[in-house]
This record gives C-alpha cells, structure tokens and sequence, in this order.
C-alpha cells in the first residue's frame, strides 16, 4: 500500500516536470529551423539584406541583427504584416504593442547574423 502511494507520488512528480520542462509548442514545432549561428559571427551589408525582401526569400533586421524569415511568413499569426519591412528594418514593428513576450523566443531560431556598421 505504502509502495503504491510512492509509486504515483514519484509519477506524478515526473509528469510534472515533464509538462513545464517542454519547449516546443504547436505553431513551433511545424516550423523547419535553420542551423544554430554563433550570435556575432557573420556580419550582412543593409544593401545585402535588401536582397531579401520577398515571401519567397524575407529577411528582416531587428535591433542590427538580421533574420531570415522566409519559413515563418506563412505562420506568422498577424499574416503578411511580417513582410510590411521586408528585407528593411523591422524593429518598430517587431516591438509593436501586438506582439507578447514570447515573440523574442520566436525570433532567435532565424537569426543568421548581424548588421555590417
Ligand atoms: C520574426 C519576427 C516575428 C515574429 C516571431 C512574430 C510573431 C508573432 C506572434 C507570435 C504573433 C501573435 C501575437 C503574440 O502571441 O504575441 C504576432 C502577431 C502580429 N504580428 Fe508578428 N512577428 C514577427 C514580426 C512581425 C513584424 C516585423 C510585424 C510588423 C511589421 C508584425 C506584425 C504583427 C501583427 C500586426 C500582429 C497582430 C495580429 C493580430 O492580432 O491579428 N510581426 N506576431
């Protein structure tokens, strides 16, 4: 008897863990992530960046970091507002009043490098 209560107290504590310790949520995990880059260690001229400003092909800047955005234009839950500074800098819209904080989650996974000053 005493074994069987350990037992579900022990069980409940890892389904506990488990559930607050997972990451991926619905809209993320459908999402294909480019590979991790070390932050700092490219660098992309503002006519580079330019380039980029289609649904097919969007990078974004935000706060002189650059992000390439293509595989999130589709999910992104306010629609083609992302592609409003396509291939520009989006950083006011970025910090708009419509985005939570989980957005600065979000955006890290399409950084591929920095702003060349
Ligand atoms: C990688 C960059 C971005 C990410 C990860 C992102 C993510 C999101 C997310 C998750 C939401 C839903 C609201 C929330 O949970 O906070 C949202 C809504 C919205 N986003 Fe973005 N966003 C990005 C860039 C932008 C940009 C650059 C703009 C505008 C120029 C923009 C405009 C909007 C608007 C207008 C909504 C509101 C949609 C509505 O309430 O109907 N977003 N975005």
């Amino acid at each position: 008897m005493v074994l069987a209560i350990i037992a579900s107290l022990v069980g409940l504590f890892v389904a506990t863990l488990f559930f607050f310790t997972r990451k991926e949520t619905k809209e993320t995990s459908k999402i294909s992530k480019p590979v991790t880059i070390a932050k700092g260690s490219r660098a992309y001229t503002e006519s580079e960046v330019s380039l980029h400003n289609s649904r097919k092909d969007c990078w974004i800047i935000v706060k002189d970091q650059v992000y390439d955005v293509t595989s999130y234009v589709e999910e992104h839950p306010g629609g083609d507002s992302i592609l409003k500074n396509a291939g520009r800098d989006s950083t006011e819209g970025f910090f708009g009043p419509q985005h939570g904080t989980r957005v600065f989650d979000i955006i890290d996974d399409f950084y591929i490098g920095d702003l060349k000053p």
